[in-house]
């Protein structure tokens, strides 16, 4: 079995550490180069953090590593203004494309699933890859139906640059598939101090606290009469991702055009 040849973006990042000791791990991946806007002209191994077998160039620029270097699969874990610019460039040179970056609004996924469909090349944006947050949200989705009042707390490292979530604004997005637009809360609620009922999509209010000692939490809350449920999910550690982000290379491989969410591979 020939194995999968992966540009890793991010190396240096939280994500980025685990997702190298993943690649070595996986005997059919190989990691063919890093892309980290830092390093250019080190070894892997030379970057804090790597396994020290790893043999592969660093480049700092997408293009130039994409053109140096024959890859199957781009895996981006970086920031969200360059994850867009990644995935963009790794379609236009027709090379299949994992996302783990969130940050991606409703006109990048139509933007970016044009672009994919038109170049016939497969990618994945997963806004979470731990397998206990895709049950949480297809749980969420499936309660809505029945409790459709809900509001979803998410909380994350203090690290996070963006906010809302990619799993909060994705539960959201599941949950109005098939729950209609509804105002929650009093028809003349306002808010004394502004921010204080959170973000709102489609009438679903989200929070989003930002603290030192969490990793990736979400509870999305549904109120009915006297009862109140709560579907939570907490990654203690980014192990968690992994396997997500495993399955997610392997899938890649054998789609064509963007998915979005890991829920829509699993089997
Ligand atoms: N889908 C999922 O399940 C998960 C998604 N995430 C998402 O993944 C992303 C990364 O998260 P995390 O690892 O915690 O973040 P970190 O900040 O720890 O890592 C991001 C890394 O990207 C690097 N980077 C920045 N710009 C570039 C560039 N132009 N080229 C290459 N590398 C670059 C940064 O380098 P430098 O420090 O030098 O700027 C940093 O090392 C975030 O968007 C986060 O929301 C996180 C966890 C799970
Ligand atoms: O930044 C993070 O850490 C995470 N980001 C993803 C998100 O925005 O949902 C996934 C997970 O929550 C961790």
């Amino acid at each position: 079995m020939n194995k999968i040849k992966i540009i890793l973006a991010g190396p240096r990042g939280k994500m980025g550490q685990e997702a190298l000791k993943m690649i070595e791990e996986t005997q059919h991946f190989e990691l063919v180069a890093a892309v980290d806007s830092k390093n250019d002209g080190l070894q892997v191994k030379d970057l804090s953090g790597a396994p020290e077998s790893m043999e592969a160039p660093v480049y700092d620029d997408m293009e130039n590593c994409i053109q140096a270097v024959e890859a199957d699969v781009v895996v981006d874990l970086t920031r969200p203004d360059i994850g867009k610019k990644h995935l963009e460039l790794a379609l236009n040179h027709g090379i299949r494309t994992v996302i783990g970056t969130t940050g991606f609004s409703n006109d990048d996924l139509k933007r970016l699933t044009a672009l994919a469909e038109e170049k016939s090349t497969g990618a994945i944006i997963a806004p979470n890859f731990a397998i206990g947050a895709i049950l949480m949200m297809k749980f969420a989705k499936e309660a809505s139906k029945y409790l459709p009042d809900i509001e979803i707390i998410e909380k994350h490292h203090d690290q996070k640059l963006d906010a809302p979530s990619g799993t909060a604004l994705k539960t959201a997005q599941l949950i109005t598939e098939v729950r209609e637009e509804k105002s929650q809360g009093h028809p003349d609620e306002k808010e004394d101090l502004e921010g204080a009922r959170g973000a709102e999509l489609e009438g679903i209010r989200i929070h989003s606290v930002r603290l030192p000692g969490l990793v990736a939490h979400q509870e999305v809350i549904f109120g009915g009469v006297g009862q109140v449920l709560t579907i939570r999910h907490d990654s203690i550690n980014r192990t968690s991702f992994m396997p997500g982000v495993r399955l997610a290379v392997e899938s890649v491989m054998n789609i064509e055009g963007l998915v979005y969410g890991l829920e829509n591979i699993m089997e």
